[in-house]
């Protein structure tokens, strides 16, 4: 395909509730929408890189410089271009991976609602609905965490997974445990603790949790490796992984024994796709992780959650989890389930009303 112009569109995304992490609170997101407009279809995909570089380097407006000043110049400068193409065009710029995945997901979707095909279709699912987590951040009190999770499991999630930090964690999962039974559960650091905390996060091993997620620092694989021989826990890593060779690194280190994908986080659903057959081969578990999306990023998210190695519900939450409008006509959840899209592309559309009413800036760069 030729790409004849790309939309960056900047949208106000207000949090139906603070979300408070160890690296920060979350009231709104203020979103990257990107729309590739090409002869045969457009496509939309959303860059999930935050506000500001705290869950990693990335941030929302740098992600629009560098697409702005490098990488759309160099795919309206190709004759063709699709998907694969993309990550070949833009593999001379070094990082910036969430920027490089909202490009080729646009480019995937475009490419796709050409062809007619579902991105479940593309990328291999074997499954027409999802089982579904919910991610709890951090809160003011005990009572306050065991009302939102009373509420979430009355939604039907089917995993719970808890943010905690150091002074948020035994307590909180104690009581969860203690209150709900053995409702799957687990725990995300956001790489809160480090080495010397491996005697305190051992008393996590107690409560039979799924995994804990990042434990310690995104840059440390060796010392994961070492946390992992002293929890029953399993580790579980997010931010370390950005790519199928850090993914392969950890493996064969044994930093970690679970992986979340999370496609922006790794330049694309396609690496995320290397990252699952990878996964798959060894006997790694994997499950989709979230980035408070859209129904833009959630459409694609839950079509890759429909693969046949993600073995672990994921942060694959309903629209209302976060957003009381959504761009697009929200996800709800059935039984515990999100439906698979089956249309072509992302299979949703965003709803034009709506996204002029969010919309904070449009900004169009022609090829
Ligand atoms: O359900 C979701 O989309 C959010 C899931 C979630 O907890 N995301 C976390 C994470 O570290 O995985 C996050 C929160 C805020 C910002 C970035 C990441």
């Amino acid at each position: 395909m030729k790409i004849t112009g790309v939309e960056l569109r900047r949208i106000a995304m207000p949090l139906v509730a603070p979300f408070r992490t160890s690296f920060g609170t979350e009231h709104s997101r203020d979103v990257l929408l990107v729309r590739v407009v090409t002869p045969e279809a457009e496509g939309w995909a959303e860059c999930v890189a935050m506000g500001e570089p705290l869950y990693s380097p990335e941030y929302v407006d740098g992600a629009a410089d560098v697409m702005r000043r490098f990488m759309v110049p160099a795919l309206t400068a190709l004759q063709h271009v699709d998907a694969y193409g993309v990550g070949q065009a833009l593999e001379p710029l070094k990082g910036h991976r969430m920027a490089k995945a909202a490009l080729e997901t646009a480019v995937l979707d475009a490419q796709l609602r050409a062809s007619g095909e579902s991105f479940a279709r593309f990328l291999g699912a074997s499954r027409e609905a999802v089982p579904c987590g919910v991610s709890v951040g951090i809160m003011n009190s005990i009572p306050e965490l065991l009302d939102a999770v009373d509420g979430y499991i009355a939604e039907g999630y089917v995993r719970i997974k808890l943010k905690i930090e150091p002074g948020w964690d035994l307590e909180p999962v104690r009581a969860v445990r203690e209150r709900f039974g053995d409702v799957l559960l687990q725990v995300d650091a956001n790489a809160a603790y480090t080495l010397t905390d491996s005697a305190h996060l051992a008393g996590l091993d107690a409560f039979g949790l799924l995994l804990i997620e990042q434990p310690l620092a995104d840059d440390d694989l060796v010392q994961h490796a070492e946390l992992a021989k002293r929890l029953r826990t399993p580790v579980c890593l997010d931010e370390s992984i950005e790519s199928a060779a850090h993914a392969a690194a950890a493996i064969s280190l044994k930093a970690c024994s679970v992986i979340n994908i999370k496609p922006g986080r790794v330049g694309g659903y396609l690496e995320a796709r290397r990252i699952h057959d990878l996964c798959r081969a060894n006997g790694v578990a994997v499950w989709c992780g979230g980035m408070l999306e859209t129904g833009i990023g959630r459409a694609a998210n839950v079509a890759l959650a429909a693969l046949p190695g993600f073995t672990l519900p994921g942060d694959t939450s309903a629209s209302r989890r976060y957003f009381a409008r959504d761009v697009t006509p929200p996800f709800e959840l059935r039984d515990g389930h999100l439906d698979v899209p089956a249309g072509p592309g992302i299979g949703v559309d965003p709803d034009p009303a709506v996204l002029d009413e969010v919309t904070t800036s449009v900004e169009w760069l022609a090829g």
